[in-house]
């Protein structure tokens, strides 16, 4: 806790291993008092009526009713990152609360690793990487192989700011890109790429050597993936997912895996996450886990923090707030 005079913004904590980073916390304290959720807990009453914004840093700090009852002058809630189903929207509306995110800054990162989890999966880097390591100067199979991505069909389900941004480098890989968004077709954006609109998913997931997952988690994505879903995929296609884990049906996935209904799956997402050490994911050659990393670059992060904190200051001096999620 810093100068009293500025407006009071809880957070998790600095540094340590959820925190706001330590460079970002100094940026962020020559705009506001950031009180942590230690102090916070050590001090509610006084505290709490001094709270007018929580900087809500990757998920961090849970918001629940009892937080927001103690905090009767928050204003805003800035969440980081574009998903925000991990806030309740109107919880925070009956509370008077607005809320903001940071959409648009994160697509280019999340694209970007979207594509590497695609080469990684298919071309095999991770065992490749453990064979080139390996004891075993004569490490090199004649019958290794992995699959090509140029020229592949690319399934794009949901093409919104981060699965246009994948389709532009696909076009660079030279793929045939397919996409299926539930709400609305694209024309521009599908003439600059070159993509072919699928009005049925199951369309889309018959044809794609690569299946990857953009979408938003709402009710209606929730576990859009499922059994039947993955039993149409062809047998030699991958599923990617920079997502939300919940898209997918997590159980149908561990069995289409094993029973090779089809090939492979690169997720960055998965639930809960990080999942249980003894998860089957986590035990599987054919696949790739990364630890919700689509959008962990430093400038990203850096962007992220300054949107957030324009969000926090406009709602604080009453002004439009620049990336207001409504209701
Ligand atoms: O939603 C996002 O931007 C990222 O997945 C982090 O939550």
């Amino acid at each position: 806790m810093e100068d009293q005079k500025l407006p009071c913004v809880l957070i998790d904590c600095i540094g340590e291993k959820h925190g706001v980073y330590e460079d970002h916390a100094e940026v962020l304290k020559e705009h506001f008092c950031l009180i942590t959720m230690k102090e916070y807990n050590e001090n509610k009453t006084i505290l709490g009526k001094k709270i007018r914004a929580i900087y809500m840093w990757y998920h961090k700090p849970v918001i629940n009713e009892e937080l927001l009852q103690s905090l009767p002058n928050l204003k805003i809630v800035a969440s980081s990152g574009v998903g925000i189903d991990h806030l309740d929207l109107n919880l925070l509306s009956r509370y008077g609360v607005k809320v903001s995110n940071t959409p648009f800054i994160v697509s280019t990162d999340t694209a970007d690793l979207g594509m590497a989890l695609m080469l990684a999966s298919s071309r095999r880097l991770v065992e490749g990487y453990q064979m080139a390591v390996s004891p075993d100067t004569e490490y090199f199979p004649a019958n290794w192989l992995g699959a090509e991505v140029s020229g592949a069909t690319l399934g794009i389900v949901g093409m919104g700011t981060i699965g246009y941004k994948v389709a532009e480098r696909a076009k660079a890989f030279e793929m045939k890109i397919l996409y299926h968004n539930r709400k609305q077709r694209n024309k521009e954006e599908e003439n600059a790429v070159g993509a072919i609109y699928c009005k049925k998913i199951d369309d889309l997931l018959q044809q794609s050597d690569f299946v990857m997952l953009a979408v938003n988690l709402t009710p209606q994505t929730h576990k859009l993936i499922g059994k039947r879903e993955l039993q149409l995929m062809k047998p030699t296609a991958t599923l990617i997912n920079i997502s939300r884990g919940l898209v997918v049906d997590q159980d149908d996935l561990v069995e289409a895996l094993q029973n090779k209904v089809i090939k492979a799956a690169a997720l960055d997402v998965t639930y809960p996450e990080p999942l249980p050490r003894d998860h089957p994911l986590l035990k599987m050659e054919n696949v790739l886990i990364t630890p919700h990393i689509g959008s962990a670059t430093k400038k990203t992060r850096l962007l992220t923090m300054e949107n957030m904190t324009e969000s926090i200051q406009a709602a604080l001096t009453n002004r439009p707030i620049p990336y207001e999620v409504l209701l």
